[in-house]
C-alpha cells in the first residue's frame, strides 16, 4: 500500500532531510508513525499525500505515485493535518460539497461517529471551537472510508474524554481495507491501538515492527531497584525505575510500552535493536 525507496527530499539543496529513506507498509490497518520533534513525520506525511514532491527515489501509495495526484487516486487517499480551519459554512453545505468526492462516503457512518463524540453542529463550522472542528473533520475522514488515511496528530486539541471516544470509535468504525498512519508524539495514549510501528529518526527509518512482534520480544518492568546491565533502556519514575528487556523464552506476554521503547531507540544511539525473522539483536 505504501512503498518508499531510496527516498530523497530536501527543503533546501544543502540539508537533506530524507537521504534515501525506505519503507514497505502491505497491511492495512493503523500504523503509528513516531519520532522526535522535526525528525520528519509531518514532511512524510505531506510525501505520501503529493503535498510535497521527492528530490529522487520512489515514492508509491496505492500503486501510483502521489505527486500526480491523480483524481482517482485522491480520492482513495486523505491527509488530514494537525491544525484544521473549517469554512464559514454549514455542516450540511460543507458535507454536501465535499462528500460527492469521496466514492465510499457513508453519511450514516459519519452522523454515527458524530454522536459517538457527543458532538452538536449549530450553525457555521468556523464558529465551532478548535477541538469540535477536529472532531467533524476526524468523523468526515472516517466516513470517506478512504483506503489510505493520514493523520497528523489527531488527538492533538481533544479533551481527555474526546480521546478516549476516539479510540473506541477507531476499534469500531474503521473499515478493515484502510490503512491509517497516525503521526503522534502521544504514544501512550493511542500506541495501544497500533497494528504497526514506524520510528523515524535524522532523516533515517530506525524501525519497523508490528505491536505483536513487540509485545512478544521485549517486556517492560517496574522496579524499585536500579536495573541492571540485561536492562536494554531504562528511566528514573517516581519510587524506581522503568526498564525494558528483551522478553525471555516464556515470560509472559506484555503490552509493550511504546514510549520506552522510542526513547530506546532514538535517545541511545549506541543502543541497536534488530528485529529480524523473529529474533531480537541487541548491540550494546
Ligand atoms: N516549510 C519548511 N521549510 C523548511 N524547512 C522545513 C519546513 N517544514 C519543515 N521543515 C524542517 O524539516 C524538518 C522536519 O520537519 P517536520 O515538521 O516534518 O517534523 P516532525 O517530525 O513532524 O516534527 P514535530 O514532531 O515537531 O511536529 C525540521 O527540521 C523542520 O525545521
Amino acid at each position: 500500500m505504501i512503498q518508499l525507496q531510496n527516498l530523497v527530499f530536501r527543503y533546501h539543496p544543502k540539508r537533506p532531510l530524507f537521504e534515501s529513506l525506505n519503507l514497505s507498509i502491505q497491511q492495512p490497518g493503523i500504523v503509528g508513525l513516531l519520532g522526535s520533534n522535526g525528525a520528519g513525520k509531518t514532511t512524510l506525511l505531506h510525501l505520501l499525500a503529493g503535498l510535497r514532491f521527492p528530490w529522487a527515489g520512489e515514492c508509491n501509495v496505492l500503486g501510483d505515485e502521489p505527486r500526480k495526484r491523480r483524481l482517482a487516486w485522491q480520492q482513495q487517499v486523505l491527509f488530514v493535518p494537525e491544525s484544521i480551519e473549517m469554512p464559514a459554512r454549514t455542516l450540511q453545505r460543507w458535507l454536501s460539497e465535499l462528500a460527492p468526492f469521496y466514492p465510499r462516503f457513508d453519511q450514516r457512518l459519519f452522523e454515527a461517529i458524530v454522536k459517538e463524540f457527543e458532538l452538536e453542529v449549530v450553525g457555521k463550522l468556523s464558529e465551532l471551537s478548535f477541538g469540535q472542528q477536529k472532531k467533524v473533520m476526524l468523523a468526515f475522514a472516517l466516513a470517506t472510508q478512504v483506503k489510505v488515511l493520514l493523520l497528523d496528530e489527531p488527538s492533538n486539541g481533544l479533551d481527555v474524554f474526546s480521546k478516549t471516544q476516539l479510540r473506541r470509535i477507531w476499534t469500531r468504525h474503521l473499515p478493515e481495507d484502510t490503512l491509517v498512519v497516525i503521526s503522534t508524539h502521544q504514544v501512550r495514549e493511542l500506541g495501544a491501538q497500533f497494528d504497526q510501528v514506524v520510528v523515524i529518526d535524522q532523516g533515517k527509518l530506525l524501525f519497523h515492527q508490528s505491536t505483536e512482534v513487540l509485545n512478544a520480544r521485549f517486556c517492560i518492568q517496574r522496579s524499585t531497584e536500579m536495573p541492571g546491565e540485561d536492562a536494554v533502556y531504562y528511566e528514573p519514575i517516581p519510587g524506581g525505575y522503568l526498564a525494558l528487556y528483551i522478553a525471555e523464552p516464556g515470560d509472559p506476554e506484555t503490552e509493550i510500552d511504546l514510549e520506552i521503547l522510542m526513547k530506546a531507540i532514538v535517545e541511545k544511539p549506541e543502543i541497536v535493536v534488530h528485529l529480524q525473522n523473529d529474533q531480537v539483536y541487541v548491540q550494546q
